[in-house]
């Protein structure tokens, strides 16, 4: 995330730590619609569906960074709030992840409470698509810079979008068309801190899942967010970590994007755990652009050419709209079970 000077706070990333293989990918080729960079975006989604994205050098990064620096300050206000003022605002899981969410009220896979408390803001309360819901007056004066995020992080996703439907053989614009901007969702600015740690004290503060919407923006200083490679079992020793770096954010892509493709794209299991080395010691904040789709989108799989399989006969699709598929995967993300039963059709 950010630029260096949010880097400098903090203690350097350790250097002997096992690290996620991910591309760099420069935004500014993807905007030029560099053939070789749209390849490895392709090729990224398909492996990992997580990748990190250099935002400097362009108009519409440099922007986007800006902002998230705005929007990563202010968070670290409100969750410095009274916690008697943020549980006003609390969330309820049986209908949105949208509020506040204190620490321990999820669970982690071996029962035991989480680590994390994080605020999520939706985007059609932000944007005026729904009517407004309560939040603190920091977020009600400060309205417009996250109304800029939303907008920021949404162009870019479209854009990365366009290199995908062009991949996938799809028609220009259809993927953002599933996530239109205007129309009610559950696309919300999901801003997470965890409590610092004792060095040497490993434990994990947010249960591995993979998100469910369409794509992700995560803006991360601190280091503790993990995945699990492709093909590896989920055993401790084969988490790897991804380092945040300036001018960087982190993208991954979400279930919807497994469903619609039919398996062809990954949404990878990640998780967020203690934050490695000297930096355990220190809270960790991150930003999190969760794009869901419309609420009344389907999850079946998009029709287009040659690359994305078709629904064989007699094969089975999912039939719910995102609505529905979200809140089935909210509740076992809530219960600890934050694995999808199926994805794309495969057991994961
Ligand atoms: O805090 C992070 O780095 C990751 C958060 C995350 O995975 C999520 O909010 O879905
Ligand atoms: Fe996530």
């Amino acid at each position: 995330m950010p630029r260096a000077s949010h880097f400098n706070q903090h203690p350097a990333f350790p250097e002997d730590v096992a690290l996620a293989d991910l591309p760099r990918l420069s935004l500014t080729k993807l905007l030029e619609n560099d053939a070789f960079e749209s390849s490895q975006l392709f090729r990224a989604c398909k492996e990992t569906g997580f990748f990190l994205l250099d935002l400097t050098g362009s108009g519409a990064g440099e922007t986007m960074l800006d902002d998230a620096e705005k929007v990563f300050d202010l968070s670290r206000t409100i969750f410095g709030l009274e916690s008697e003022e943020l549980e006003r605002f609390r969330f309820k899981p049986k209908e949105s992840l949208f509020g506040y969410k204190r620490i321990g009220t999820m669970k982690l896979e071996d029962g035991s409470p989480d680590n994390v408390e994080f605020y999520g803001l939706g985007q059609d309360d932000m944007l005026g698509t729904s009517t407004p819901r309560p939040n603190p007056e920091l977020i009600l004066a400060n309205r417009k810079t996250f109304q800029d995020m939303f907008h920021d992080a949404y162009g870019i996703i479209c854009h990365l979008f366009s290199h995908l439907e062009h991949h996938l053989s799809l028609k220009p614009g259809i993927l953002a068309s599933l996530c239109p901007q205007d129309k009610p969702s559950q696309t919300m600015l999901r801003m997470l801190r965890s409590a610092p740690h004792n060095i040497g004290n490993h434990r994990t503060n947010l249960i591995g899942h993979t998100d469910l919407g369409a794509m992700t923006i995560l803006f991360n200083v601190v280091g503790g967010l993990q995945l699990l490679p492709a093909e590896a079992e989920n055993v401790e020793g084969n988490w790897v970590y991804i380092r945040p770096e300036p001018g960087c954010a982190v993208i991954n892509l979400g279930d919807a994007m497994v469903q619609w493709s039919g398996g062809i794209l990954r949404s990878n299991i990640h998780r967020v755990v203690t934050p490695p080395g000297q930096q355990a010691s220190c809270p960790r904040d991150s930003l999190a652009y969760l794009l869901r789709p419309e609420a009344a989108a389907s999850m079946r799989r998009l029709e287009g050419g040659d690359i994305i399989p078709r629904v064989a006969d007699g094969e089975q699709e999912d039939s719910l709209c995102a609505q529905e598929w979200e809140r089935m995967r909210t509740a076992q993300i809530v219960a600890g079970n934050s694995l999808p039963e199926i994805i794309g059709g495969q057991k994961v």
